[in-house]
């Protein structure tokens, strides 16, 4: 059975047995590689740009009117344009959501997902069986230097988290204490504390990340004027942080970072940040964190799982390993909140009440 969002739903034991949804399952590539050559070619733009049917939109982007019209109606059989007959001819009109968030130059684009997919995902989930048999990654992205990894991919974080980081960064905000010290382990970008800077001005921040992302993090910090404010620090953060002193944060971000490492690497540093936090301060840690007894509750947390078995030596950790990590270094005062745009949920914890 398949439900409006196209997701597909076991049969119950009263309907009929077919194969349907398992060959919906496995058309699951189909899916990505259609939306992602849409994303590459500009389609959605371009019908934004009033270029509605498939001789136009060819000529617009230089491909073939055959290309175009097969790929349309793929893009169609997804729900993310809908066909018109115009005067005999089929022109096409962008399904909200498509028209919210895959137009190039509007706020909510989040088209720029499709460097993940080219840089990462193209890559690693043909070598799942072989990851799967192995227990581990061919290729370390993540515990190692990744960085030319994550050079192609931090431009795009900013965008694709636009709704979480409106969500995050008050939610944290609002509780820091005045004049606080804010430390952005794996920064990326910034796009998580750059926006607490720029709620809280009171607030310093430090952003730690590899070098070659260091720069784009202070050169956007600099563009939204908060050069005095926020401070890029380049280096392994496992080595940054140790050199900082004792109870020196009220704030330390851990955002997207943890499920990069495994539990010995989890713990190390979370030692260092329970050590580097003021009595009073806390630790966020903004992560996806699937449910393991109700695994379709959200599924992207579940394949992350996956993922990272393919990417690096951690996992999509679940809540009680999370609770675990952060009380076996004393930070007992623990908090949840699902985020309300995205798959993550922001953990919160503090050696005394929150
Ligand atoms: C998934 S990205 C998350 C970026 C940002 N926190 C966010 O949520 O958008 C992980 C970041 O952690 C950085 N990172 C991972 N391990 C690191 C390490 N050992 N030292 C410095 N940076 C590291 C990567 O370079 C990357 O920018």
């Amino acid at each position: 059975m398949t439900t409006t969002t196209g997701a597909t739903t076991a049969p119950t034991l009263q309907q009929a047995v077919t194969p349907a949804r398992i060959m919906g399952i496995s058309w699951g590539i189909a899916h990505t590689g259609t939306l992602i050559a849409a994303l590459d070619l500009g389609i959605f733009t371009c019908i934004a740009q009033g270029y509605r049917r498939a001789r136009e939109i060819a000529t617009e982007t230089g491909c073939s009117e055959e290309g175009i019209a097969r790929l349309l109606d793929a893009v169609g059989a997804l729900g993310l344009v809908e066909p018109q007959d115009d005067a005999g001819e089929t022109s096409y009109a962008l399904a909200p959501d498509a028209a919210a968030f895959l137009v190039e130059g509007r706020t909510g684009y989040i088209g720029d997902l499709r460097h993940m997919h080219h840089e990462l995902n193209f890559t690693v989930w043909p070598t799942l069986a072989d990851t799967v048999r192995a227990g581990s990654p061919t290729t370390d992205y993540f515990g190692s230097d990744g960085s030319s990894l994550w050079t192609q991919v931090t431009p795009y974080l900013d965008q694709l988290a636009a709704a979480a980081q409106q969500w995050l960064a008050p939610t944290l905000a609002r509780r820091l204490p005045p004049d606080s010290s804010v430390l952005d382990l794996g920064c990326g970008s910034g796009g998580y504390s750059r926006l607490i800077a720029q709620s809280r001005t009171d607030a310093s921040v430090i952003g730690v990340d590899r070098s070659e992302v260091i720069d784009a993090f202070s050169r956007k910090a600099a563009d939204a004027g908060l050069s005095g404010q926020v401070c890029g620090v380049a280096g392994d953060l496992r080595e940054v942080i140790r050199a900082e002193p004792d109870d020196s944060h009220d704030l330390v971000m851990l955002c997207n970072l943890l499920h990069g490492y495994d539990l010995t690497e989890c713990q190390a540093l979370m030692q260092q940040v329970a050590r580097v936090l003021k009595p009073s301060g806390r630790v966020a840690i903004f992560e996806i964190v699937p449910d393991p007894l109700a695994p379709m509750s959200n599924p992207v947390a579940t394949f992350f799982g996956l993922q990272m078995l393919m990417t690096s030596g951690g996992h999509a950790y679940d809540a009680a390993t999370y609770r675990a990590l952060c009380e076996s270094v004393g930070l007992r005062y623990y908090e949840e909140a699902r985020c309300p745009s995205g798959p993550q949920t922001l953990i919160t914890a503090a050696t005394s009440p929150l």
